[in-house]
């Protein structure tokens, strides 16, 4: 488990209310996530104006493509200077293996570089509509064995399956964990969640959190409860 495990997703249209929410926050406290949304509106000037206010960084873009396309954009946020971004692992071992090549020149200041596994809004009967016969767990272990062998520092994944990840590919092994859900919260569109303390009792380092925190009233006092509820 990390000491700073919370990542809190900004998934905001409106930068200004993101900023609002930022400028209480203490980045002892949490680490930040920008994603599709917040970086196709407001870009790198958002990450700058993130890093200037002395947050890491997770750069959510989730990365798809040809190897040398990804190799590229991972290069690009290696510029941006974020602390951690990621790739689809489905987009292949060679995709993966070219993603972690270009990150080599960055040395000590290179991101992490995690990949996506199966989505935590999916469950099992998602899959079968894509032809793939297994329960999530067993796809996300295959998945997770592909992304060790390309030399990636972890994944993303369900906390579900946590316990079962740690044990087979051991602690160094980072586990991302969205789908956090504080008990009796809102799943939203996630599937298979789980709540703050049991994702870091089942071997989570990192847990991303995003509308229990900023959908809720107070934003700020949502987050201080979720991180008092880790003691
Ligand atoms: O499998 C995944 C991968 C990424 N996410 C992202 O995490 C946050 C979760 O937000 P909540 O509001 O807490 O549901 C969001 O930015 C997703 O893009 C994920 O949920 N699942």
């Amino acid at each position: 488990m990390s000491d700073k495990p919370i990542i809190v997703a900004l998934d905001y249209d409106n930068k200004a209310e993101a900023l609002q929410l930022i400028d209480k926050l203490d980045p002892n406290m949490c680490r930040l996530k920008v994603g599709k949304e917040m970086f196709t509106l407001f870009g790198p000037d958002l990450v700058n104006e993130i890093h200037n206010r002395g947050f890491d960084l997770f750069l959510d873009l989730k990365f798809h493509d040809i190897p040398n396309t990804v190799a590229k954009a991972v290069t690009a946020a290696a510029e941006l200077g974020v602390w951690m971004t990621n790739v689809h692992a489905s987009g292949g071992l060679a995709m993966m293996e070219a993603a972690q090549k270009a990150l080599a020149p960055y040395g000590d200041k290179a991101p992490l570089l995690i990949a996506v596994t199966v989505l935590t809004s999916m469950s099992d009967d998602d899959l079968k509509l894509l032809g793939i016969n297994v329960p999530a767990a067993e796809h996300v272990k295959r998945l997770a064995s592909l992304t060790q062998q390309a030399g990636l520092h972890g994944i993303v994944c369900s906390a579900q399956e946590a316990s079962m990840l740690k044990e087979t590919f051991g602690k160094e092994f980072k586990l991302v964990t969205p789908g956090i859900r504080p008990a009796g919260a809102d799943k939203g569109d996630q599937h298979r969640v789980m709540t703050p303390k049991e994702a870091l009792l089942a071997g989570s380092d990192y847990l991303v959190i995003g509308r229990p925190i900023t959908k809720a009233a107070d934003p700020l006092a949502a987050l201080k409860a979720i991180h008092d509820s880790l003691k």
